[in-house]
């Protein structure tokens, strides 16, 4: 081989692949397409296809050893066209630029499949808050806010949970931005305790979401809850609330997972063992012997397959083995472009992430009407509520691939789209 040769040049289905497995990018790709589809010119492309804002904050911890750590944060948000922008936060090792970005699109696209006032925003930090301790926790949670608070606040970006924070740190966030402004500020994010100014439902928001997907799309095939085997990975919020809801509403919940690996009894799980079982991050599976692997998971011979946990689970190698007819989106991006047209080829109804999952930003846009009021709704005012916006953006998306023969992402896309574009031309920006 010549000196100057690269060895590891990528061969084209590498490449593709690689594209595929890189959420920004993905994101970008069926962006473009849906305004193609809606008739919109480059311009607006240009415009959308990247965060308007993107803070990289880096925040020193003291840690309970004495020592100080310095972490990396961000704050994405992508347009604000529509009005404040609106996503979580998320604690994770894996954390990244372009992860935070394209979750931010995404927020954007949720935002508008359900018609809420919002842009989307999202944030996450470089951590593994598995390894820290409760005070730990909390210096990192206060010193984010610290760190972002300029471009944050009840009317500019109003941040949430996400993976690995939850309603505590929530209540932290919200006590420090409250300090710094000097004034008592419930409406600055959502996921609250309920006796900080949290709604009720929002803790089994997304979960609800997810069920009524499952239900709407059942319907479309023409089957029945009761009896459907589900397989769900993540048991954690989403994850696992979905297990109680399926298993409350006589489903099969088979096999669940957590980030070390999976167990499944083909007659059915003991779901509220695991409920009471599992950590506060969800973890689960250490306590059981006998267990399979996330992999082995998704391709469990079931009805229902429910990706609850994180990104890039089905791809191109694995889109053929799945054997569930139904495969709904909990998780963000769970699914790769190119393992969503094998699925679609093969007939699977795929109901994707920035619907099936819209449940929780949808009953946090209520904490924060009902915060910004100060008069609060009961649960059956919530849940009713939540299940008229879920069941008409379903119905809106499943009509759109219809009519436009095109498959339920790109029709979400296509309707998710539309507002935040709509709303920058009329303000002038395009
Ligand atoms: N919490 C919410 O309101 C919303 C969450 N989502 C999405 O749902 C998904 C799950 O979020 P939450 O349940 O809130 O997080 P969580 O932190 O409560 O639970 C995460 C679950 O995923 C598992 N997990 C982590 N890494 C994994 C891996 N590499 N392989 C397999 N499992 C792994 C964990 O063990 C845990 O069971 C995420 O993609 C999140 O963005 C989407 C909309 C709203
Ligand atoms: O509840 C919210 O505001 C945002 C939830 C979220 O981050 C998501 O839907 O991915």
């Amino acid at each position: 081989m010549p000196a100057n040769q690269l060895v590891d040049e990528m061969s084209k289905e590498q490449q593709k692949e690689q594209e595929s497995l890189n959420l920004f990018y993905s994101t970008q790709t069926v962006i473009r397409k849906a305004l193609n589809k809606l008739g919109y010119t480059n311009e607006m492309y240009e415009l959308l296809k990247d965060p308007l804002r993107l803070l990289t904050v880096r925040i020193p911890v003291r840690m309970d050893d004495g020592t100080v750590k310095v972490f990396t944060g961000y704050r994405s948000q992508h347009n604000d066209a529509v009005g404040p922008t609106k996503g979580g936060v998320r604690f994770h090792p894996e954390v990244d630029e372009e992860e935070v970005k394209a979750l931010s699109i995404w927020m954007s696209l949720k935002c508008g499949i359900t018609d809420l006032p919002y842009g989307g925003g999202k944030g996450g930090i470089i951590c593994d808050p598995r390894q820290m301790s409760f005070r730990e926790l909390e210096r990192l949670s206060r010193g984010y806010v610290r760190a972002v608070s300029q471009i944050v606040g009840p009317s500019k970006d109003i941040p949430a949970p996400d993976v690995y924070t939850n309603s505590q740190i929530m209540a932290w966030m919200m006590d420090e931005y409250s300090r710094l402004r000097e004034f008592d500020s419930p409406g600055f994010i959502t996921g609250k305790p309920l006796v900080l100014g949290g709604s009720k439902g929002r803790e089994t928001a997304t979960a609800a979401g997810v069920t009524i997907c499952i239900e709407e799309a059942l319907k479309k095939k023409g089957k029945e809850l009761k009896g459907a085997r589900v397989v769900i990975q993540g048991f954690g919020n989403a994850g696992s609330y979905l297990a109680k809801f399926m298993h409350d509403a006589g489903a099969k919940v088979i096999a669940v997972s957590d980030v070390y690996g999976g167990i499944y009894d083909p007659n059915g799980l003991d779901i509220d063992y695991l409920l009471d079982r599992r950590d506060s991050f969800g973890t689960f599976s250490q306590l059981f012997t006998e267990t399979i692997t996330n992999q082995e998971l998704l391709e469990i011979d079931c009805d229902i397959l429910v990706p609850a946990a994180i990104s890039n689970q089905i791809t191109a190698q694995n889109a053929a083995n799945i054997k569930a007819s139904i495969v709904v989106e909990a998780a963000n991006g769970p699914t790769t472009l190119e393992a969503t047209t094998i699925l679609t080829e093969r007939g699977v109804l795929l109901v994707p992430d920035i619907l099936a999952s819209a449940g929780g930003v949808t009953v946090s846009y209520f904490e924060w009407v009902q915060n910004n009021q100060g008069y609060y709704w009961s649960e059956e005012e919530v849940e009713e509520k939540l299940a008229k916006v879920m069941k008409k953006s379903f119905e809106t998306i499943y009509e759109t691939a219809k009519s436009h023969q095109v498959d339920m992402r790109l029709a979400a896309y296509m309707v998710g789209i539309r507002k935040v574009a709509e709303a920058s031309s009329f303000r002038g920006w395009v």
